[in-house]
């Protein structure tokens, strides 16, 4: 084995997070944790994507704690970390894989949110799983989204359902389920467009694709996941309000948090939304997308991760 580990990516991946935060934080616990200095520790917090309710708790706590002279920056850190930890473990939750054969599984999420790769990602991971799975390339609004999912299934080596660019989303996701049963898949993984300019076009195409399917089976879709870019912070936020509304969220993922100063819209989204979040993607590897540890996740987070508990 070479290159890093899972968790050096994750301290790379979640860096500018973390110092973005601990910059936030700097020299605001070494005097008295009075009310102007709460706030701006507040301030900070919500100044680091964490969400205003995480960041009201966590001053409230501090408060709470009768903290007087001399709280420690470290100290005000391990707070955070250990509120940050509350809300990710709410919603960490593995992808469970084994609900019906085949399993469907609807992909939403806007363009460039990282949904191909995703797709790929957990393909690839499931399959060495010892799942048979398969692709639907149900964007075709684009060709360049079909031919792109048509080499990532070549290249991982699971089978894939594609037609022309402009045809008919919710027939090609039919034509997908039929071959699925037929060929015996585990897991049918279906791409879909993700037009949020017309929000009316999304929910009626999304709306088809459930209605199709679920005439061949009642369950499926089994999960709707939403695939979200954690680079465009309260975007990524408000797209979760809009496709949970259009397309009934079961799950998401959560894709570049490296290299992102955003990353604490894992926890803003998690507070907001408490949809689970299924996996988080911090690289463009087959291996950059795992489920996570919250309490690993909010310590590197807070910038405590070399810091034991307690
Ligand atoms: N750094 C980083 N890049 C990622 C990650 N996930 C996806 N990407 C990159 O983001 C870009 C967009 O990803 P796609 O998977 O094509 O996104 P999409 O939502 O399918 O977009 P369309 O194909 O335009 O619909 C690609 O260059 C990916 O390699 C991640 O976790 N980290």
């Amino acid at each position: 084995m070479s290159g890093p580990s899972w968790r050096e990516r994750l301290l790379g991946g979640f860096k500018k997070t973390s110092d973005r935060l601990v910059g936030n934080l700097a020299g605001l616990g070494a005097g008295r944790l009075d009310d102007a200095t709460l706030d701006e520790i507040e301030e900070a917090l919500i100044a680091s994507d964490l969400g205003p309710a995480t960041a009201a708790r966590i001053r409230a706590r501090l408060a709470d704690e009768q903290v007087e002279r001399g709280m420690e920056e470290l100290g005000i850190r391990l707070v955070v970390a250990e509120e940050i930890e509350k809300v990710l473990a709410k919603v960490a939750k593995p992808l469970i894989t084994d609900k019906a054969r085949p399993q469907v599984m609807l992909v939403i999420g806007v363009n460039g949110s990282g949904k191909t790769t995703t797709i790929a990602k957990l393909a690839a991971i499931l399959k060495d799983q010892g799942l048979k799975v398969m692709v639907a390339a149900g964007d075709t609004f684009r060709a360049a989204a079909i031919g792109q999912l048509r080499t990532w299934a070549e290249r991982i080596g699971v089978p894939i359902v594609a037609g022309a660019e402009g045809g008919d989303a919710a027939g090609l996701a039919h034509e997908a389920l039929k071959r699925a049963e037929a060929e015996g898949i585990d897991l049918l993984i279906v791409d879909t467009a993700g037009r949020l300019q017309n929000k009316r076009e999304l929910m009626d195409e999304l709306a088809k694709i459930r209605r199709v399917l679920g005439r061949i089976d009642p369950e499926a879709p089994h999960d709707v996941l939403l695939v979200l870019d954690a680079t465009t912070g309260q975007n990524a936020l408000n797209q979760i309000a809009v496709f949970k509304e259009v397309a009934g969220v079961t799950g998401m993922v959560m894709t570049k948090l490296d290299g992102t100063a955003r990353g604490g819209v894992l926890v803003a989204a998690a507070e907001q939304y408490g949809l689970p979040i299924h996996a988080i993607g911090v690289g463009e590897k087959v291996d950059d997308l795992r489920g996570f540890d919250p309490n690993e996740v909010a310590r590197i987070i807070a910038g405590v991760a070399a810091f034991n508990r307690g």
